[in-house]
């Protein structure tokens, strides 16, 4: 099994419903995302996918949620922007954008923070 990793980031803001604490109020992270793939076999490259094509998908759908105010998107309007909610996000958006009969999204992990983070995955 091989596995590729690519780091990426964005800066939103965002506060927490139901969260009672700092995070209530309005405020911002710049988050910084870890996109995993997994592939059992390579192109015929020797590569499970090109870096350069992962970060431009990754930047295609980051730019949508990136220098935002995450709660007034329709991804979270239902569900308060979290770490772990914008890592499935993200696992989501990805995985369609990218996996294929060979590759697949494996992890998203999003820092919020250098000591605080997130990860939505494939179980087993
Ligand atoms: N499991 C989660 N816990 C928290 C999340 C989250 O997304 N998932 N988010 C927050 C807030 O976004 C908050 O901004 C971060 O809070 P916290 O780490 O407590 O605050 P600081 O970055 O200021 O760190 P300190 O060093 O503790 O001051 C909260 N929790
Ligand atoms: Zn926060």
């Amino acid at each position: 099994m091989y596995e590729l990793k690519v780091i990426t980031q964005f800066a939103a803001a965002h506060r927490l419903d139901n969260f009672y604490g700092k995070c209530e109020a309005l405020h911002g992270h710049n988050w910084k995302v870890e996109i995993f793939l997994r592939a059992d076999g390579l192109d015929e490259a020797g590569l499970v996918m090109d870096f350069g094509k992962i970060k431009s998908r990754a930047h295609e759908i980051l730019s949508e949620i990136d220098h935002t105010f995450l709660n007034e998107l329709p991804a979270f309007k239902t569900q308060n922007p979290s770490s772990e909610n914008i890592a499935r996000y993200l696992f989501e958006r990805l995985g369609a954008a990218i996996n294929n009969d060979r590759v697949t999204v494996s992890r998203i992990s999003v820092w919020e923070s250098d000591n605080t983070s997130a990860s939505y995955f494939l179980a087993g």
